[in-house]
């Protein structure tokens, strides 16, 4: 059988007091497929989140993706195809134009390595190819949901939390490269409207789960983003509309 897109095996986090904030956790997620997690404040779900971006030390665990674990990749590399995108990216400093251009820097310089293993082309020659090539631009993509393009060059701490949330997401979705996305209750600080945007564009990138026709829900899979989310929210409606399974930390 294929491996699943990914997987986590046995992760145990502990608390400062050794107490176990999360035990012996498992679960898989194939392309297609949105895990919702669920669970009370405090249970440990951005912290999952985290340690599967390893960005957060672990106890114990595996997390793999296509079957290659995550020690074996370069963490720079496994934090662009595991990509996290948290819940107040409103603490950065700068601007979003800056952050961009950090990001977009980052994955050039991946995609110049993942060339550099086919041929050996001239370095400068393939900074100009993968320089900006992303695959959506991230400010038309934020201005479908709402967002002004003057926004991207006002300060972080300048903004609304649904502005920086939405802003966040664009460039996390459009700067390409990402498998699976790790979604800190991506729309918590948006109104109903911009909310329905956003989850629609996100589950519209999708491609459609294995034996599963290009309609989820009513929304047409493109499978032109991730392969796959892993999606924190606290509210049962939207966890009904997006999710093809779940998790809740509350019982673990
Ligand atoms: N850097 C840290 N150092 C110490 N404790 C931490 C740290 N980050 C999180 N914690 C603690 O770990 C526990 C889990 O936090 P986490 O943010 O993962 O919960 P959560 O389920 O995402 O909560 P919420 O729904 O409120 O966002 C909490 O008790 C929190 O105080």
């Amino acid at each position: 059988m294929a491996s699943p897109l990914l997987e986590v095996e046995g992760l145990t986090v502990l608390r400062d007091n050794d107490s176990h904030l999360l035990s012996d956790l498992s679960f898989t997620l194939s392309a297609g497929e949105v895990l919702v997690l669920r669970g009370v404040s405090g249970s440990g779900k951005s912290t999952l989140l985290k340690c599967i971006a390893e960005l957060n030390l672990y106890h114990k665990g595996k997390i793999s993706l296509d079957g290659k674990q995550s020690r074996e990749w370069d963490i720079p590399d496994w934090r662009i195809k595991v990509a996290y995108v948290p819940q107040r990216p409103s603490l950065l400093p700068g601007t979003p134009l800056e952050f961009l251009d950090t990001v977009r820097n980052l994955r050039a310089r991946q995609k110049q390595k993942e060339k550099q293993k086919q041929d050996e082309t001239h370095d400068a020659q393939l900074q100009q190819q993968t320089k900006g090539s992303d695959t959506l631009d991230p400010l038309s993509l934020a201005q479908e949901w709402g967002i002004d393009k003057t926004l991207w060059t006002r300060e972080w701490g300048t903004l609304s939390g649904g502005e920086s949330q939405r802003i966040a997401l664009a460039v996390a979705v459009a700067i390409g490269g990402a498998e699976v996305l790790l979604l800190d209750e991506p729309t918590s600080a948006l109104d109903a409207d911009s909310s329905d945007k956003v989850e629609r564009s996100l589950l519209e990138m999708l491609p459609p789960a294995q034996g599963q026709t290009t309609l989820h829900n009513g929304i047409r899979r493109k499978g032109t983003g991730p392969k796959a989310l892993i999606w924190i929210t606290h509210s049962t409606e939207q966890a009904e509309r997006v999710g093809t399974k779940d998790l809740d930390l509350s019982r673990h």
